[in-house]
């Protein structure tokens, strides 16, 4: 069994450098960066998301989020791979959604992943540059940081999407490219 943070309220933190060899960090960051088909999405009162993203996942597997309908695209190898590798320490997943930071002005804002349908346990896996992953509690605000370097395995679960939130901030620091692929549990639509 993993060893997670126990959080104020029921949330459960597990974090690991290096869980991946960097051999396997480095190779599918090269394979994903260059076989993926990045695009920069809408966002909010006009805005673009400051990132690229890219949705894959089991056939039929739809995640709504903040206005945007990502349709998962069938599986690839780098993927699968990565998914097994999270899956044979901790929880099952149909879903990933992908986000490249292309530099230090790439970011995601503060946010939970808490839509209906979506499961509890996050699987979060970074290649790539290292960058600030920050979780901040809702009620005690509290903050956290931790380096999400090459390779790092982050789970997010128990009731940490409802009592806190998480973002990558912006740095002015001359850091490379990172993505970041958060595995997912989402229940199927029916209708
Ligand atoms: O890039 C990260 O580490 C965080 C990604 C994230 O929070 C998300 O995809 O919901
Ligand atoms: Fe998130």
């Amino acid at each position: 069994m993993l060893d997670f943070l126990e959080l104020d309220d029921g949330g459960l933190l597990h974090f690991q450098p290096n869980f991946l060899p960097a051999e396997v960090s480095d190779r599918c960051f090269e394979q994903l960066r260059d076989q993926v088909d990045w695009h920069q999405k809408p966002a909010l009162f006009g805005h673009m998301q400051p990132r690229l993203s890219a949705s894959f996942g089991d056939v039929g597997v739809t995640y709504r989020y903040s206005g945007t309908v990502n349709i998962a695209l069938p599986w690839i190898a780098p993927l699968l791979e990565i998914k097994q590798r999270i899956e044979s320490v901790f929880g099952s997943y149909n879903f990933c959604l992908l986000n490249r930071y292309r530099s230090g002005a790439d970011s995601m804002g503060m946010h939970a992943d808490d839509e209906p349908g979506m499961g509890n346990v996050i699987g979060s896996v970074s290649l790539g540059a290292s960058r600030s992953f920050r979780i901040r509690h809702n009620r005690t605000k509290e903050t956290r940081t931790f380096p999400a370097g090459n390779g790092t395995l982050i789970i997010m679960a128990g009731t940490m999407q409802q009592f806190c939130k998480h973002d990558v901030p912006k740095t002015k620091a001359d850091v490379g490219e990172r993505i970041n692929l958060t595995f997912r549990q989402i229940a199927m639509e029916t209708n």
